[in-house]
């Protein structure tokens, strides 16, 4: 039996649009202090791919969170494990999600990153999944819409695994039970 269920977006798919994505930042920060922020894990596979599509000079860093208690993602109250180590006060930032669900993390670290200064602060995310969002939230710079799935790969794991598939996909229900 295979892993995969079904491959939801292909590599090929990724790649194409995060070429494009890398194009129209590249425009509009053109001569612009410019960090992207990286939220791990899951961020760290979008955030490698969509700098090296970038035409213009940018700083990277990354941040760790985690949800406080078993309520976790309702709460909307979030820890910070690693916090940048760079300055972002007068800086433009874009925070690079793999995936937007509640939008509770990324609500709490886009006004917690604006207390610090910066010029602005966006949002760039590879996946969206609006059907169930708790908190309204812009997404400033997408890469697909999915339906209310469980998806693994592209960064994104299930149980610490398969972050490394090349494809998003749906896991076969099978491997819930093992
Ligand atoms: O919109 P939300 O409901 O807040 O969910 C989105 C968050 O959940 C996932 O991270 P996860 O906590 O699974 O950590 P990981 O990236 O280390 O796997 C994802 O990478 C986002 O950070
Ligand atoms: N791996 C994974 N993490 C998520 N966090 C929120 N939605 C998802 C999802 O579909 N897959």
């Amino acid at each position: 039996m295979s892993v995969i269920k079904k491959v939801l977006i292909s590599r090929d798919e990724l790649n194409e649009k995060v070429k494009e994505l890398g194009n129209k930042i590249s425009m509009e920060y053109e001569g612009k202090d410019l960090i992207m922020v990286g939220v791990l894990k899951g961020g760290f596979i979008f955030l490698a791919d969509l700098i090296r599509e970038l035409k213009i000079p940018v700083e990277i860093d990354f941040i760790s969170v985690s949800s406080y208690g078993s309520s976790s993602k309702s709460s909307g109250v979030v820890r910070i494990i690693k916090d940048i180590d760079v300055s972002i006060t007068n800086k433009h930032v874009i925070i690079v999600e793999d995936i937007i669900d509640t939008g509770l993390t990324l609500k709490y670290l886009k006004e917690m990153l604006y207390t610090r200064g910066p010029l602005d602060v966006k949002i760039i995310a590879a996946l969206d999944k609006p059907s169930r969002r708790k908190v309204d939230i812009d997404i400033d710079y997408k890469g697909f819409t999915i339906p209310d799935e469980f998806v693994v790969g592209y960064g994104l794991d299930y149980a610490s695994k398969y972050r490394n598939l090349p494809d998003v996909c749906i896991l076969n229900e099978e491997i819930y039970k093992s």
